[in-house]
């Protein structure tokens, strides 16, 4: 496999993406609005990510499933978008290839990418990347941010992963809290200063989750009160998922120069 195959511009739904494929076989796709991770299946073929039957894949709405790139303000603490723009913006598609059997991509954002509306809601000098990287039945993604201005910034910042599961009345979830979780219903929590290695357990299958630079972490399931109102998702489809979100909700304003980098790593 060369480094051309490596990486391959398709389109997802209607939106413009990137296919990665690694030699040994493990696929990605990802979405350039947004940056957004929607499909990762390792070289075993198994998918390890929901997205939702009744997602907009048109560039309307933000994507419901895959991995949500939150940016720079999560969720409503706030004044700006609802989880920021970052998930609703075109981003750029920097280097790409082949490297120790990964195959990556790098993604970029800065403000002449953001509709003018955005651009101005958050006047400030940036530059994001996103690399995502994978191999066999692994998963990197590394998330940038540089101050590029010449005013500090506060920011937040999550990887909103919606992970596919068999069912979410089975799901366990090891390192978050000092016991074992389950999710018996709609769940909504947000965990300041977790351990830096989770579990997620389905059934038979075992993933690991560690993060780095992300200090928290977020778990959500909308459960079949919410996901009835929510218009992007089919009134079951709660039960096939749950959000674990390494995340950075409380970090120190970036100064000019400086960039934080947050790394995810699921295998
Ligand atoms: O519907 P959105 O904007 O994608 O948000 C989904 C969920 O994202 C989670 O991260 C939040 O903790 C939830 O409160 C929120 O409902």
């Amino acid at each position: 496999m060369n480094h051309q195959d490596a990486a391959v511009s398709t389109t997802f739904g209607q939106l413009p993406s990137l296919l990665l494929t690694s030699p040994d076989g493990a696929q990605a796709s990802i979405t350039l609005y947004g940056a957004h991770l929607i499909s990762w299946r390792g070289a075993d073929g198994r998918e390890r990510l929901f997205c939702s039957a009744k997602s907009a894949l048109d560039g309307t709405k933000a994507i419901r499933g895959g991995v949500p790139v939150i940016f720079p303000q999560f969720a409503e603490r706030g004044t700006g978008t609802r989880h920021g723009f970052a998930r609703t913006s075109i981003w750029r598609v920097g280097t790409q290839g082949l490297e120790d059997g990964w195959a990556f991509a790098v993604f970029a954002l800065a403000p002449g990418d953001l509709s003018a509306q955005h651009a101005q809601a958050w006047p400030h000098g940036f530059e994001l990347r996103l690399r995502v990287a994978i191999r066999a039945n692994e998963l990197t993604m590394r998330f940038e941010v540089r101050n590029t201005g010449s005013e500090a910034f506060p920011f937040a910042a999550a990887l909103h992963t919606y992970f596919l599961v068999d069912d979410i009345a089975s799901v366990r979830i090891d390192g978050m809290e000092t016991e074992e979780l389950a999710i018996t219903g709609k769940f909504d929590r947000v965990y300041d200063r977790v351990a830096p290695r989770q579990a997620l357990v389905d059934g038979g299958v075992v993933l690991t989750l560690r993060q780095e630079g992300f200090t928290d972490a977020v778990v959500w399931n909308p459960g079949a009160e919410d996901a009835a109102s929510l218009a992007d998702m089919a009134d079951e489809e709660y039960r096939r998922f749950v959000c674990i979100e390494p995340a950075l909700l409380n970090g120190p304003a970036l100064q000019p120069g400086q960039s934080w980098t947050g790394e995810y790593h699921v295998s």
